[in-house]
């Protein structure tokens, strides 16, 4: 069993340093309800404040990368959120995460940019995998509008992964399209999908909140409001494989067909 805390929290807009404030106390309140994973929203540092990313993204190195390593190895949990990406003057959407030793074991920048919120403007897509471990479970890390991909979340379960998760800055209008997209992506894959959206607004967008842990069946096992709310689950991996035994799509799949 692994304990997951989801923090579903508002975002100061372009504000790193007050977001590290508001996370800092959530992050705290989770550990102390016993979570040993902890997931954040996408942007949670800076929010869409993109044409200012050459003012307030950061290099790995930076100090958000540190709040989170060290918090990691203080509470020995895990911790990921996405975070804006300053790699040389390049920018991306980058979803890091930290072990209990404070080792950053996941570091995939978004592969697909969402044309509706001008990211294509302002960033760099990536090309790699967001595969990692969990303990001892290979799991996936993806960011919001990449959910709407479901060949680049096939790709991911193909390599062995027993768990999703996601982070976003969802609208509201379009939260039941999050909601199905969750529950579709966890049927289809067999698989865990545990899901963290942003609440609040910022100049152009209301967000949606309704952070979700759907289990390998479709069915949803913890699911937030719309306020600020750390949704706490146990989610026990080891079921993924009962259900992919059970129903084995992974053995019936057809490549041959699919080009
Ligand atoms: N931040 C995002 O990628 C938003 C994606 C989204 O809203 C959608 O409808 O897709």
């Amino acid at each position: 069993m692994t304990n997951i805390a989801i923090i579903q929290m508002d975002i100061a807009f372009g504000n790193p340093d007050k977001n590290r404030s508001i996370a800092l106390p959530l992050i705290e309140e989770a550990v102390s309800k016993g979570a040993e994973f902890i997931l954040l929203p996408e942007l949670w540092t800076t929010g869409y404040d993109l044409s200012r990313f050459d003012e307030i993204a950061e290099t790995l190195e930076g100090p958000t990368h540190k709040m989170l390593s060290e918090l990691a190895q203080k509470h020995g949990v895990t911790i990921a959120g996405s975070v804006a990406e300053d790699d040389h003057g390049e920018y991306y959407n980058t979803m890091v995460a930290y072990n209990r030793s404070g080792d950053r074991t996941l570091n995939y920048r978004k592969a697909h940019l969402f044309r509706l919120m001008d990211e294509e403007k302002f960033l760099n897509s990536g090309h790699h995998k967001g595969n990692f471990i969990l303990e001892d479970t290979l799991v996936a890390g993806v960011i919001c509008y990449d959910i709407r991909f479901p060949e680049w979340i096939r790709t991911h379960m193909l390599n062995g992964a027993r768990g999703l998760f996601v982070v976003a800055e969802w609208p509201k209008p379009r939260v039941e399209h999050w909601r199905n997209l969750l529950i579709s992506r966890a049927i289809e894959n067999q698989s865990f999908v545990i899901a963290c959206n942003r609440i609040g607004t910022d100049q152009n967008n209301e967000f949606g909140g309704h952070s979700i842990v759907v289990d390998p069946w479709g069915n949803i096992v913890a699911e937030a409001g719309d306020n600020e709310e750390i949704l706490m689950c146990e989610v026990d991996f080891s079921r993924v494989e009962a259900i992919r035994e059970q129903i084995p799509i992974f053995q019936d799949r057809r490549p041959e067909l699919y080009e």
